[in-house]
This record gives structure tokens, C-alpha cells and sequence, in this order.
């Protein structure tokens, strides 16, 4: 009795979700309990025949076979295959844009370079700016607080002080392996620097332009997206950090005042679930899949659809990363091998003015 009461309970809730929600259920990761003497979780196995792969469908349409029911290629001149969904203008999936050299060249500067500061990261709050954390990492180094000089400021200052390495203080209040730290990356801001407590564009944070040369890559990939003779403007990017258990939830990108600008949203490292929702959460969402190297353009309506990434693939038989992990293979990169071998990492750029 007590059981079918629940099973009804739960139906009801699951009717009270939203068409997004219950697919982001669905397709999320769910682990089994574990067992005794068992090491790791098993995965549980989600169905995932209803999911787009445009690795597929790339190869069907190089092999000069159909695209499936409801995409299109589109005719825009680009120099590869560019696709659509009938029912979601203004979305774009440009499927293995990049080579695996460049992709490797994004992994890189993704944890080397873009979370220096100025460009802000979520450990902005708790630490304050975070200078060389990738070498920190490599070299075996905690974090640890400092002493402030500023006796009136209650402000802290946290450092990798030379020696810290040795020092077996990983965990203690005041410190945190930079490993750990590492782990912890969930984004970092390039360009104009997002507040998220105000969900703004602070144009009085100091910051940086975005490098040149991913300028000039998303100036290029926003082509299927732009008006003729516009260009698109690189602004801003948020870099999202994810590591196995991690997803995104349904949400909109409105911050940006020309939405019919696209977000050039590149992938990289481990094979990720994406949901496109419509423009309400009771609209049912595509699911397909990113792989590293796919570009994704959301420009125009689809500016207005819900999305979110529900799961990364960390398995060895879905994560599709050992095209990476092979080229990161001398020691000095074996840091970066270790971390996208479990990792997805998305650089997503935008025009904000
Ligand atoms: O990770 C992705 O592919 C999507 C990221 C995204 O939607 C965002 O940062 O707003
Ligand atoms: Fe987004």
C-alpha cells in the first residue's frame, strides 16, 4: 500500500516538472549504491537511442547519405558542413571545427593561462586572485594563507609560498592543495568580467581583451550566424569547467543586449549531453551530444531557448578524449592528460554591446 502510494506521489511530482526538467532527470548521471568491497560506483545505463550525434550524421552526409529527420545542412559557404534543427532556428552545430591541435591549444591555455587574473574564477571569493595555479599543480603545491600586512583591512591573502610542496598541510583550515583547487575550477572570465551576484557585465573590474587569436577563431566560426558584411564582436567568454559529476542547469543566456549576436560556444575534452529546449521549460528538448572540437552557434530565437548540459561521459568507452590524452603524452603535460582524461572544459563567447 505504502509502496503504490509513493509510486503515485512520484508520478505526480514527475507531472508537476517541467518538459526540461524531466529530460535533464532522465539523462543526468545516476550512480548505483555501492555494494560492499566495491571500489567504484557502478554507472547506471540511460537510454540514449533519442539522442542527436552529429558525428553520425556528419559521416552519413560525407558518405552522401540523408541527414535525419528534422536537421538540415545549412547553405552559408562556410568550408564544412554546417547543421540546423527545423524547429530551433538560429542554432548551428558545426560538428569537428576544430583540429585535435587546436584543441589541445584550447585545453592548454583553458588551465593554464585564462584563469590568471585578471580574469576572474570562482575561487575569486574565498582566495582572492589566484596567480599560476596549472604550475601549482605540477608542482605539488598548496595554497596557504598569508599574513596581511593591512592590519585595519580584514582582508586575506592567500599564496604558494616556495617550499609549500613539502609542507603536508593539503587540508588544513588556512590552506588547500592546488590540486584540490584545481578540481574545484567551475569558471573563469575572460574579456569583460561577469558578476554573477548580479547576474551583470561589470565594465569597472579590471580585465583584459580576449587573446587575439580566439578573436579571431570565434570571428570566423560566427560566420553561419552573422548578417553578410557583419562581423561578430568578441567581447566576453565564460570558461565552464566540468569535472565528472558535474552538469549545467536549463537556463538562458540574457545578459547580452543584441541577442541576435550568437554565442559561440566551443566544446573540449570529454563528450557532454546538451539539451536545446524551446522557449519555455514545458517545451520537450533535442538531446545531443558535444564532442571536443564541436561548435555550437545560438543566435537570433535560440537566444531565447532554454539549455543545459545534464552529464559529461568520463568512461573510457564514451568520453572520445584519447585523440587528446595521446598528444599530451611527455611528462611536462602529463597535468593536462590527467585532468581532461575525466574532464570537459567549454569556452562560450559572446558580443555584449
Ligand atoms: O557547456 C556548454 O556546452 C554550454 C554552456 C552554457 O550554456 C553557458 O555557459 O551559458
Ligand atoms: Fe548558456
Amino acid at each position: 500500500m505504502y509502496g503504490i502510494a509513493r509510486a503515485v506521489g512520484a508520478a505526480a511530482a514527475d507531472s508537476n516538472r517541467t518538459a526540461f526538467r524531466r529530460t535533464e532527470k532522465k539523462y543526468k548521471l545516476y550512480k548505483a549504491p555501492t555494494k560492499p568491497r566495491q571500489r567504484r560506483k557502478d554507472l547506471i545505463k540511460t537510454d540514449l537511442s533519442n539522442v542527436v550525434d552529429f558525428d553520425l550524421v556528419l559521416k552519413a552526409f560525407n558518405g552522401g547519405g540523408e541527414t535525419p529527420p528534422g536537421v538540415f545542412r545549412v547553405q552559408c559557404g562556410f568550408g564544412r558542413p554546417v547543421f540546423c534543427f527545423e524547429d530551433r532556428p538560429g542554432f548551428y552545430f558545426i560538428p569537428g571545427a576544430l583540429t585535435v591541435e587546436e584543441q589541445c591549444r584550447w585545453i592548454r591555455e583553458s588551465l593554464m593561462d585564462f584563469p590568471q587574473p585578471p580574469n576572474r574564477t570562482n575561487h575569486n571569493v574565498m582566495y582572492g586572485p589566484i596567480h599560476g595555479l596549472f604550475d601549482a599543480v605540477r608542482d605539488g603545491k598548496v595554497l596557504v594563507e598569508a599574513e596581511s600586512s593591512d592590519t585595519d583591512s580584514h582582508s586575506r591573502i592567500f599564496v604558494f609560498p616556495e617550499g609549500s610542496e613539502d609542507a603536508g598541510q593539503g587540508d588544513s583550515r588556512n590552506s588547500i592543495a592546488a590540486s584540490v583547487l584545481l578540481r574545484k575550477l567551475r569558471w573563469t572570465t575572460l574579456g569583460l568580467q561577469f558578476d554573477w551576484s548580479k547576474r551583470n557585465y561589470d565594465v569597472s573590474f579590471p580585465h583584459n581583451k580576449i587573446p587575439d587569436e580566439l578573436c579571431l577563431l570565434a570571428k570566423k566560426m560566427a560566420a553561419p550566424a552573422m548578417p553578410l558584411e557583419e562581423e561578430f564582436r568578441p567581447e566576453a567568454a565564460i570558461v565552464n569547467y566540468f569535472g565528472p559529476s558535474d552538469m549545467l542547469g536549463g537556463h538562458l543566456d540574457d545578459m547580452e543586449a543584441d541577442w541576435s549576436k550568437p554565442i559561440v560556444s566551443i566544446s573540449l575534452g570529454c563528450k557532454a549531453m546538451f539539451l536545446l529546449g524551446g522557449k519555455s521549460r514545458n517545451d520537450s528538448p533535442i538531446a545531443m551530444f558535444l564532442r571536443s572540437g564541436d561548435i555550437v552557434l545560438m543566435a537570433g530565437q535560440a537566444r531565447e531557448c532554454y539549455h543545459g548540459v545534464p552529464r559529461i561521459f568520463t568512461d573510457e568507452d564514451n568520453a572520445d578524449v584519447s585523440h587528446i590524452t595521446s598528444q599530451f603524452s611527455c611528462k611536462e603535460d602529463l597535468c593536462l592528460s590527467e585532468y581532461i582524461r575525466t574532464s570537459r572544459i567549454n569556452i562560450n563567447i559572446r558580443q555584449v554591446n
